[in-house]
């Protein structure tokens, strides 16, 4: 003890080279024997540890340990335990074939002691070392578990590699927190059981077979690998284990791992697991990330990768390789795709399969795409009665809706009408549409298929009509994925027990039907209030009746039938006829005037909170762009428009002559009194004056209600005006006070001409020269037929029945919010 000596540095981590979960925690190489530095007994040495040949031949002449080497070995000057004294505290004598150690009991202030690699068979020096904290005797020929006197703090122990085959009773090492004995020939876990501070256990490549005596021991890592386990057991009570490593063993079953809620590491590798199924054991543990599998039966099932991840979503490493998030989305996807995800794919379905047929232009297939085809799709959970409110509706507004029938593989129940309740499929005739790209989206309701076709759109867009569906909430969403935009009514039954009630009333649903169909009153609610605006607006459908009632008020608010019939009430009555009050508050604009009756629908609809419903220009995203630009007009553009407004109300006086006097030129005109304003908007012969001299056109003289002959300029004005009004050409248009508006003409001077937007004038004109040339309005796509054409002009020049308006366009074209569409293909086939 005389000299310093440098010492000897035994770095136990660099004897391991592989990463496992467990790491170097338990000291002990974690490679393959094969990858190890060599123990004397197993092979030449490493030269890491081997010394100059003459040292080499030393330690072979010499397997006593003496001072020098002792010397050599020495480390860490410091105080002693006692603090009395200046002592070496570690002393490392790797690799020197010792035998004998026994003048290693004069060295009692060791703390450390590491003596891997030689050949001790006797450790009772030990016990003169009553302050030792860490023994390593790995990689030696003991066969004695502990022989020795117990050290008060001896805190880790390294027995690997050694002739150990049996544990004994370790109740006088308290403070044994470590214990490291892999690579013995131990068959049975036992003597720990008073070991309070254990937290480290490593038993690999041993001869156990079942796991036992650890009850309720503190340990944090487990490692027995290369064991012959075959059924994972009483670990139920190691409630802070962390990290388990029972690779290499004959293991089948993750059962006996549910209750381990700090586990976070468990390496499997090398088992006999086989089914994924058996992830399930552990999915419920809250800290689980890193999971081993390799070299297991179940690595060969299909899709193993993404069913682990689906079963166990927590994992950030799976068979020591990183998990990624895009990995686990698909997994998710996969096997619990979101509802967003199984629309997705119910559309792209249908896209690529539609896709493939011969593409033609349908009649519902519309000239813009701010203009989609109108349609209604009543949605809420089963038989919440949606499908006969539809029925009702299409009934009622005949000319304007009709029903959509859906496909369905359910077979029909009582009094269902085949093609008017559904189309009845087989399962088989199901697929094949599908394939042949016929539906635009399905979906599986209580084990039947569902789907609504592009032909039962069609049929009923060929009449003209708007198209009214019902269908449940995932219908709803691959139907949002659709160019089609309906407008969603969510009918929602308010009571739970009285739906109940009326399912069972029903007497067609099974009980886990009814409870899925009450169930799912709350997802809509959900949805109701997760997503604003995600249904267009929501009926309470306790009662029928009053869902009806609250159906039929919406559709008419929005087709503005009522205020036709009170408008036309008080045209009858000479009351204000041009627009009713609500209109008048406030300007109008383009697409308030769009309305197909000619009343300010818009405004209406506001007023009633039906505008949102049904308004397609609400989504007409140009058009918004639009109204932003032309919102705020600066002085000079102010002045100009003034001078052109100036202009065009001289050229209607005939006070002076320019572009606009032909525009508006025509000869004394009169309109019935029994045509509405919108009657006198479409009249053929109001048309007549755009068209270029010398144009033939009839004109019936018995014009102006007032006045026999008030074939004044103003009339013309007026007429020409509104006209242009209904193709959108106005900025604005209100009727003042001064002016007295008669059947929808506004008559008077330079106060019943608004501010006109002339911009769009010339397209505007063009398009209905075109109309009186062609027949066919400007988004019309098909050439009308002279059938047609002379349906439309006779329709037009009678007197609408109140309660129905015709309108110009195509469903959902440009001009026209969304409804009604024009009857002419209902027109068509009743002549
Ligand atoms: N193409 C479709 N897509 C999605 N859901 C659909 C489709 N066609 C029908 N459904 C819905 O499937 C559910 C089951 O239909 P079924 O005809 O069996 O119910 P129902 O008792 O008639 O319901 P309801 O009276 O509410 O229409 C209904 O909620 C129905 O609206």
């Amino acid at each position: 003890m005389a000299a310093i000596v440098s010492p000897v540095h035994f770095n136990l981590e660099e004897t391991t080279g592989r990463i496992s979960p467990f790491g170097t925690t338990f000291g002990t190489p974690c490679v393959p024997e094969n990858e190890l530095p060599e123990s004397p007994e197993r092979g030449s040495e490493t030269s890491e540890y081997s010394g100059s040949e003459e040292e080499e031949v030393l330690v072979e002449e010499e397997t006593l340990l003496k001072e020098k080497k002792v010397c050599d070995g020495l480390s860490n000057l410091g105080h002693s335990a006692t603090g009395l004294e200046q002592a070496y505290l570690h002393l490392s004598l790797p690799r020197l074939s010792l035998v004998d150690i026994s003048i290693l009991c004069e060295y009692v202030h060791l703390q450390k002691l590491e003596l891997p690699y030689n050949k001790i068979k006797d450790l009772s020096c030990v016990s003169h070392m009553p302050y030792l904290v860490e023994l390593d005797a790995s990689h030696n020929e003991l066969t004695e578990f502990f022989g020795f006197k117990a050290p008060k703090n001896l805190k880790e122990v390294n027995f690997s590699y050694n002739h150990m085959t049996e544990m004994k009773d370790l109740s006088a090492y308290q403070s044994l927190s470590k214990l490291i004995l892999d690579d013995n020939y131990i068959s049975e876990i036992q003597g720990l059981e008073n070991c309070n501070s254990i937290t480290c256990l490593s038993l690999a490549n041993n001869r156990i077979s079942n796991i036992s005596g650890l009850n309720n021991l503190p340990i944090k890592k487990l490692c027995l690998r290369g064991n012959q386990v075959q059924k994972i057991s009483n670990l139920e009570n190691l409630q802070t284990l962390q990290t388990l490593d029972l690779s290499s063993n004959k293991i089948q079953s993750l059962c006996g791992l549910e209750n381990h809620k700090l586990l976070e590491t468990i390496d499997l590798e090398d088992n006999q697991i086989q089914e994924i199924n058996e992830a399930t054991h552990i999915q419920e543990l809250p800290l689980l990330r890193v999971l081993n599998l390799l070299r297991n039966p179940v690595r060969e099932q299909p899709d193993y990768h993404l069913s682990v991840l689906f079963i166990l979503q927590r994992l950030t490493v799976l068979d020591l390789q990183p998990v990624k998030a895009e990995e686990k989305v698909a997994a998710v996807n996969k096997y619990d795709p979101p509802p967003e995800v199984i629309a997705a794919q119910d559309h792209m379905t249908h896209v690529v399969y539609n896709l493939r047929q011969p593409q033609i232009i349908y009649h519902s297939t519309l000239p813009s795409l701010d203009a989609p085809y109108p349609m209604l799709a009543l949605t809420g959970p089963q038989a919440c009665g949606k499908r006969e409110l539809a029925h009702r509706l299409c009934r009622e507004f005949s000319n304007f809706f009709a029903y959509g029938a859906c496909h369905t593989t359910r077979s029909p129940y009582f009094g269902e009408v085949d093609g008017s309740d559904y189309h009845f499929v087989s399962e088989e005739a199901f697929e094949d549409m599908i394939h042949m790209g016929k539906f635009i989206q399905t979906m599986k309701y209580g084990g039947h298929y569902y789907g609504l076709t592009r032909d039962a759109i069609e049929v009923v867009a060929g009449e003209g009509l708007a198209c009214c569906v019902h269908m449940e909430l995932e219908g709803v969403r691959s139907l949002k994925n659709t160019c089609f935009e309906p407008r969603y009514i969510l009918l929602i039954p308010m009571d739970k027990e009285e739906y109940a009630r009326r399912l069972r009333m029903r007497g067609l649903y099974s009980k886990s039907q009814i409870e899925m169909a009450v169930s799912r009153v709350d997802t809509y609610i959900k949805m109701n209030r997760d997503f604003p605006g995600f249904f267009d607006t929501v009926i309470p459908c306790d009662d029928l009746q009053d869902a009806y009632i609250k159906l039929n008020q919406l559709v008419r608010e929005y087709l503005g039938l009522g205020e036709q019939e009170r408008f036309e009430n008080a045209g009858a009555t000479g009351g204000d006829q041009t627009y009713p009050d609500s209109a008048r508050e406030s300007p109008v604009t383009d697409r308030d005037r769009s309305s197909p009756s000619g009343v300010n629908v818009s405004k209406l609809a506001q007023s009633t909170g039906a505008k949102d419903l049904f308004d397609s220009a609400n989504r007409n995203y140009s058009a918004r762009i639009q109204a932003a630009l032309l919102a705020p007009k600066s002085p000079v553009e102010q002045a100009s428009i003034q001078r052109r407004q100036q202009a065009a109300r001289e050229a209607l006086q005939g006070k002076s002559p320019c572009a606009y006097t032909r525009l508006f030129k025509r000869g004394p005109l009169t309109a019935p009194a029994s045509l509405g304003p919108r009657q006198h908007l479409l009249d053929p012969t109001s048309y007549s004056s755009m068209l270029p001299s010398g144009s033939n056109v009839t004109h019936d003289r018995s014009f102006s209600p007032g006045s026999p002959d008030s074939s004044s300029v103003e009339s013309h004005a007026s007429s020409g005006m509104s006209m242009l009004s209904s193709a959108g050409a106005f900025s604005s248009a209100t009727s003042s006070g001064n002016n007295t508006p008669t059947n929808g003409l506004v008559i008077g001077a330079e106060p019943a001409v608004e501010p006109l937007d002339i911009s769009g004038l010339g397209h505007e004109l063009d398009s209905l020269k075109d109309y009186i040339h062609s027949s066919n309005t400007p988004d019309t796509p098909r050439p009308a037929s002279q059938g047609e054409l002379l349906d439309v002009k006779s329709a037009l020049s009678k007197p609408t029945s109140p309660g129905v308006t015709r309108s110009q366009t195509r469903p959902g074209t440009n001009t026209k919010p969304v409804l009604p569409p024009i009857p002419s293909g209902r027109k068509v086939s009743e002549h």
